[in-house]
């Protein structure tokens, strides 16, 4: 492809500055790793939070680059595109590349629901008949894939090949998570949007974002500049932060569609718990629906919710969108329940490692615990160490045992993590390896307790040091189940 088109209308005039042959270069791939340069690519060059992308530009033209684009002027011996932003240049460079992406597309941010939310929607499209997908933290679903993947929101290059490769494959609907990371690193400013929703704000991500200010703001960088004029954004009504996007994406001339018991798109008016299902009636319009949601926990009420709209917005008819709602299946390791003890105790995988889910999920399995509360839980090393007291304190509040083990330390040391979590959690029991935690919560259970495993759901390593090991929530309580014989 041309640069010249590769580029685009909004980065035309830093090619024609720099002629006519400039623009005429036949580009044969794109990266912003030099590492993947082969001959006639184009290297795109970003300063990161390791590494600058700039000192990097030399290697990337021995290896055969046949332009860079960078925010500054470097010396090398291919053409230099010197553009304001090289991150969104590379995300509206891979759309233009490969050219191709389903029909219809969502995206959907907030702290907490995001994958829940995607898993949801790709469900409720695949009941109205569509090829559907679902890109994020599980990775990618579609009728032909379930391939596991590292990020939530792919970098840019990585997303449109996958994308182009949806496309061919036959998928017309697919549903992405877009993280704040993804958001404020421009990952996907080239996907068209349909609709784009909004579900919370929490805690996380302070190592990153210098305010929750800053946090939100990047979150709203999907409604201020991703999606476009006049599309509908789907807001979840009930989160301190719902008026923030509602202000956000009116501003931005978007059809605001509210959700929730305070939405008025899609209207919650009652919800009954029971052990292992939730009926929920909702208004939408003149139409009243009592829809029986086969999952635990009021949040996934308002993921189903945000699913919903989100569909309907986009042309499924809401009777179908509630119908689809009744066979939901929850994402993988967001509260699933793995299995029970000899004595009927339920015990439930879930991916909380945010105060905000943690309070959520814990919360939420009360009304139906006749005993106790149990949880096991850590935090990740190399993250946010201000919710590690956070979370201590509501683990605490919340649940009758609380055990405080190991999540993927990384280069931290693990004892140094769980003390930071054990300082605002007097009655926290330390077992600092997981699989011992698991068992020692497994043969404390008794009739009617429920047992949480939190932090790392659908994972299947633990990350030691720079070394994955192989390690699942799932596994280790199914064994410890299998164990004990009360
Ligand atoms: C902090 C962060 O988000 N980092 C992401 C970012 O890396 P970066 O731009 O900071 O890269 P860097 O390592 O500083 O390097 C700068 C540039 O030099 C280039 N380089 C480097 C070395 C070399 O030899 N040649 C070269 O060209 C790199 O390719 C890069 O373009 O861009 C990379 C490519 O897209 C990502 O892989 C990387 O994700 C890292 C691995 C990561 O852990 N990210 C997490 C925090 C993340 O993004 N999480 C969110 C969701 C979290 C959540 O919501 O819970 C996600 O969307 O997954
Ligand atoms: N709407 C919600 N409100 C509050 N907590 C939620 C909500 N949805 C999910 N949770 C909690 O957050 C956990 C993660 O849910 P999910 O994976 O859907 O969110 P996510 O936004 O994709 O998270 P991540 O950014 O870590 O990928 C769940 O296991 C549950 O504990
Ligand atoms: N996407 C999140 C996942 C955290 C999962 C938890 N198990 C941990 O390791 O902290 C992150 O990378 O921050
Ligand atoms: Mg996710």
């Amino acid at each position: 492809m041309l640069l010249r088109e590769l580029a685009g209308a909004e980065f035309q005039d830093q090619i024609d500055k720099l002629g006519a042959e400039v623009g005429a270069i036949d580009i044969s791939g794109l990266s912003a790793d030099s590492r993947k340069i082969e001959k006639g690519m184009l290297f795109v060059a970003l300063a990161g939070t390791k590494a600058d992308g700039a000192a990097y530009v030399a290697d990337a033209v021995a290896r055969g680059a046949a332009a860079v684009v960078a925010s500054h002027a470097v010396e090398v011996s291919a053409p230099v595109i010197v553009v304001g932003n090289p991150r969104r240049f590379l995300a509206l460079a891979a759309a233009n590349f490969f050219g191709r992406q389903p029909e219809t597309m969502v995206a959907v941010t907030g702290t907490a629901g995001k994958t829940s939310v995607a898993s949801f929607t790709r469900q409720i499209w695949a009941g109205a008949g569509y090829a559907a997908a679902q890109i994020g933290t599980t990775g990618v679903i579609s009728p032909t894939r379930n391939d596991y993947g590292s990020l939530t929101t792919p970098d840019p290059v990585g997303l449109h090949r996958l994308l182009a490769e949806l496309a061919d494959e036959g998928v017309t609907h697919a549903a992405m998570e877009a993280s704040s990371h993804g958001l404020d690193q421009s990952r996907l400013d080239g996907v068209k949007l349909a609709a784009a929703a909004f579900t919370n704000l929490g805690r996380d991500h302070m190592d990153y974002h210098p305010t929750v200010e800053a946090y939100m703001a990047a979150k709203m960088r999907l409604f201020d500049t991703l999606l476009p004029k006049g599309a509908p954004a789907v807001i979840f009504a009930d989160d301190p932060w719902s008026a923030e996007a509602v202000r956000v994406a009116t501003e931005a001339g978007h059809k605001v569609l509210t959700v929730g018991r305070n939405g008025a798109f899609l209207t919650l008016k009652r919800v009954e718990h029971f052990r292992h299902k939730q009926v929920a009636e909702v208004h939408f319009g003149d139409e009243i629906f009592e829809v029986h949601i086969p999952l635990a926990g009021d949040f996934q009420v308002a993921n189903a919710l945000v699913a919903a709209g989100l569909t309907i917005a986009t042309g499924v008819p809401a009777a179908a969108a509630m119908k689809a709602l009744e066979t939901l299946q929850g994402a993988s390791g967001r509260l699933e329940l793995v299995g029970q003890s000899k004595a009927g105790a339920l015990a439930y995988v879930d991916y909380a490692h945010k105060p905000d889910a943690l309070e959520n999920v814990l919360t939420s399995v009360r009304p139906f615990t006749t005993g106790r509360v149990i949880v096991v839980f850590g935090c990740g090393g190399d993250r946010d160490k201000g919710k590690r007291p956070i979370m201590g304190e509501i683990a605490c509040r919340l649940a009758d045992i609380v055990i405080v083990t190991d999540d993927n330390p990384r280069s931290e040391v693990p004892a140094v993590i769980r003390s930071e979590i054990m300082a605002a959690a007097p009655k926290g029991i330390e077992i600092g390896d997981r699989a011992q935690a698991i068992r020692a919560a497994v043969a404390m259970l008794s009739s009617g307790d429920t047992l949480i495993v939190a932090g790392k759901g659908h994972e299947e390593g633990q990350t030691v040091g720079s070394v994955t090991l192989p390690f699942s929530d799932h596994t280790e309580l199914r064994k410890a189940l299998e164990e004990f014989e009360h």
